[in-house]
């Protein structure tokens, strides 16, 4: 569904002496089969909605190829935008007109009659809880119900393909739960391929057979979640136990059984460190530790998490950091070419 070779878009921002170049996307491979849920994640400024406006045909790539739907993003553009859905991070920028007839004229824009767009429009409006708000204003709209809008217009036209980028930020954790169903049922009900993009590390191992990790505008990793974490990270097996010599023999053990003496962190009274598959391997630990009469007061076994991925491949928590890249300067529009589709309005 799609298949990305060499992807790069730099922008130049800035002028006289600030001029600077910045490299947004720096050779991005992907390939995303059909009916697959991506997520792709990244800390701010890694590149993830400029790579997702190069594949939605909105930013015509510096360098590399794309094709998306079977088509190529730059040749073929318009055969791409029929296929795909897109979401875009700030929400569709709604007409003014009613909730109804911005879904109809959405669809009218991709050819299809009034009376198709309608009715299609009217079944998003039952399978996305909308039903009563047909005639409702967008601006007379919770912030669920207008992100819950901006899917059913981009789905309006039957897309094989759906880009979605943060559909979930600023929602209550309610209206994010919903939205979740909804982005699961996309795929389960209706074979839908999706590619979205999240700052919710939870939301992107709920939702996404695959996670793929962009940093400073490249791939890092791309893996089911389960085995990015059980290759990068190991659970943490956190050991506390009743006396300073039993600190010294806890220590010592968990080092072996770890194979690597320098990973194990002692605070007062815990003993810390990251174990391949514990639940295979605490049982013996727990059995040598009886043995040497270590009186152990409680021990925590913790799953990684998908920062625990990213802090090991980058060093920096995906919470906390800054993709590294300049940001765009306010002083100088950026030069990039932006092909927005004439009348878009996501
Ligand atoms: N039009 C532009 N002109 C100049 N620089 C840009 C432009 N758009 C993006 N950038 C820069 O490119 C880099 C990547 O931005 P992008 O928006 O793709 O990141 P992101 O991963 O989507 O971030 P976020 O999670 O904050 O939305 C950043 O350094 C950003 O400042």
């Amino acid at each position: 569904m799609i298949e990305a070779r060499g992807l790069v878009q730099t922008f130049h921002t800035g002028q006289g002496k600030k001029k600077r170049e910045v490299r947004a996307v720096d050779g991005v491979d992907l390939d995303v089969a059909e009916g697959e849920v991506v997520g792709f994640l990244g800390p701010n400024g890694a590149g993830k909605t400029t790579t997702l406006r190069m594949l939605t045909t909105l930013l015509r790539p510096t360098e590399g190829t794309a094709r998306v739907a079977g088509y190529d993003v730059v040749a073929d553009s318009v055969e791409v935008r029929r296929r795909i859905g897109y979401v875009s991070q700030t929400g569709g920028a709604f007409s003014g007109a009613r909730a109804g007839d911005e879904v109809v004229d959405h669809g009218m824009l991709y050819g299809l009659s009034r009376q198709q767009a309608t009715t299609r429009g009217q079944e998003l409006f039952e399978q996305l809880q909308l039903h009563g708000l047909w005639t409702r204003m967008p601006r007379a709209m919770s912030g669920g119900q207008k992100r819950r809008l901006d899917i059913a217009m981009s789905l309006v036209h039957d897309p094989t393909l759906m880009f979605l980028d943060e559909p979930t930020t600023g929602l209550d954790p309610q209206a994010r739960a919903n939205l979740w169903e909804h982005i699961a049922g996309l795929r389960s009900e209706r074979g839908a391929t999706v590619f979205l993009t999240t700052h919710y590390l939870d939301e992107a191992d709920a939702l996404s057979d695959r996670i793929v990790i962009i940093d400073q505008g490249r791939i890092v990793a791309s893996d089911t979640a389960d085995n990015l974490k059980a290759q990068v990270a190991g659970d943490l097996v956190d050991l506390e136990v009743a006396t300073d010599d039993d600190v010294r023999v806890a220590a010592e053990r968990l080092s072996t059984l770890i194979g690597a003496p320098g990973q194990v962190e002692v605070d007062r009274r815990h003993v810390r460190g990251r174990v391949q598959r514990a639940g295979r391997a605490v049982p013996g630990l727990l059995g040598d530790l009886g043995a040497a009469g270590v009186a152990l007061d409680s021990i925590e076994v913790l799953r990684p998490t998908l920062d625990d991925v990213f802090l090991t491949l980058t060093g920096r928590s995906l919470r906390d950091a800054e993709s590294g890249q300049p940001e765009a300067s306010a002083d100088g529009p950026a030069d990039a070419t932006d092909h927005e589709l004439e009348g878009a309005r996501r």
